[in-house]
């Protein structure tokens, strides 16, 4: 081969080259997109986005998820969107909290970028300035349950359970849960259920307040959170946001002010060697179960 015929043959060999990347490039692109982590879908005629944790079947939080979960949350401040419904793509999880593969025998600067995380979607939650609402269409378990707690409406399946289970598994439940949980239901009840570690069922949580309505299933549970964002159609959003922070101004100030201390706390609890035996004691009980 002459040298001009072996520059044209590489130069041929380059392009299929690069067109093979560009095409696994692309293709990984869109895999990547179906298995994004958190899905969010606007509807253009109400402006209301519904977000969907996207991690079957369990729906638990790792970093990677919080992370994307933390940009979602932005992005329906900054779009303007007029209200959010927070649901699962599990079938019957809304979420089991933070993955305990996370907590068990981590790695320090994980764990605590792990609660960092959450507790920002926890203040970003909280203090939105757009409407929310969970439509919880499944467990909501620990952190799945306070993050639907953080919604202004709870709207919940049958047959299902919902609680925060920290203090079963050896980690304290934190000031400011204790008055976010005080926001919802009663003192009395929230005691008992903070120290007990106690998880309701669907009908239990709709007698104590812990949820607001009971739906047939997700699409009704989707057709209500809808009618729950449409009360606040007419109401002046910057008006109704700062009045909802008011009310919750204890807990966002808390939630902003002691997330270092939160995060050492947590830390603490979770590298305890009797919180350890308990993650491990959860999972190799369920896969007993089997
Ligand atoms: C201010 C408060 C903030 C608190 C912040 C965070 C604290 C936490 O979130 S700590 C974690 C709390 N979560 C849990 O304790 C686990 C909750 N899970 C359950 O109660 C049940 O699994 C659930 C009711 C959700 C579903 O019950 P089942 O349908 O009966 O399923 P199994 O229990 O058999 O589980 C199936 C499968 O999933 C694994 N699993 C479940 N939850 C988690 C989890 N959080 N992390 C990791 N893995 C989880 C379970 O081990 C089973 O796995 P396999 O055996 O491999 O199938």
């Amino acid at each position: 081969m002459n040298s001009t015929c072996l520059q044209k043959t590489t130069r041929i060999l380059n392009k299929n080259v690069f067109k093979c990347f560009l095409n696994s490039h692309i293709r990984n692109q869109s895999s990547a997109t179906n298995q994004s982590l958190i899905l969010t879908d606007v509807n253009d005629k109400t402006g209301f986005a519904t977000v969907a944790f996207n991690r079957p079947p369990m729906s638990n939080f790792t970093l990677e998820l919080l992370q994307d979960f933390s940009k979602s949350l932005d992005e329906v401040e900054s779009k303007n969107y007029k209200g959010m419904i927070l649901t699962s793509t599990s079938p019957t999880v809304f979420s089991a909290g933070l993955d305990l593969k996370e907590l068990l025998n981590p790695e320090p600067a994980r764990l605590k970028a792990l609660r960092t995380a959450y507790i920002d979607c926890c203040i970003k939650l909280y203090s939105s300035m757009y409407p929310t609402v969970a439509a919880i269409n499944g467990h909501a378990i620990g952190g799945g349950c306070f993050i639907a707690m953080a919604c202004e409406y709870r709207i919940m399946l049958p047959n299902s359970k919902i609680g925060l289970n920290e203090t079963q598994l050896g980690i304290a439940i934190p000031e400011v849960a204790v008055h976010a949980t005080r926001n919802i239901i009663s003192s009395r009840d929230a005691e008992m259920a903070l120290t007990l570690g106690s998880v309701f069922t669907t009908d239990e949580a709709l007698k104590i307040g812990l949820i607001d309505e009971v739906a047939e299933n997700k699409e009704d549970a989707l057709a209500k959170s809808e009618k729950f964002l449409s009360l606040f159609k007419k109401i002046p959003k910057r008006a109704r946001g700062i009045t909802k922070q008011f009310f919750r101004k204890k807990v966002i100030d808390l939630m902003t002010n002691n997330r270092e201390k939160d995060v050492e706390a947590f830390v603490s609890y979770v590298m305890n060697p009797a919180s350890q035996k308990s993650f491990q004691a959860f999972l190799d009980e369920a896969k007993n179960k089997k």
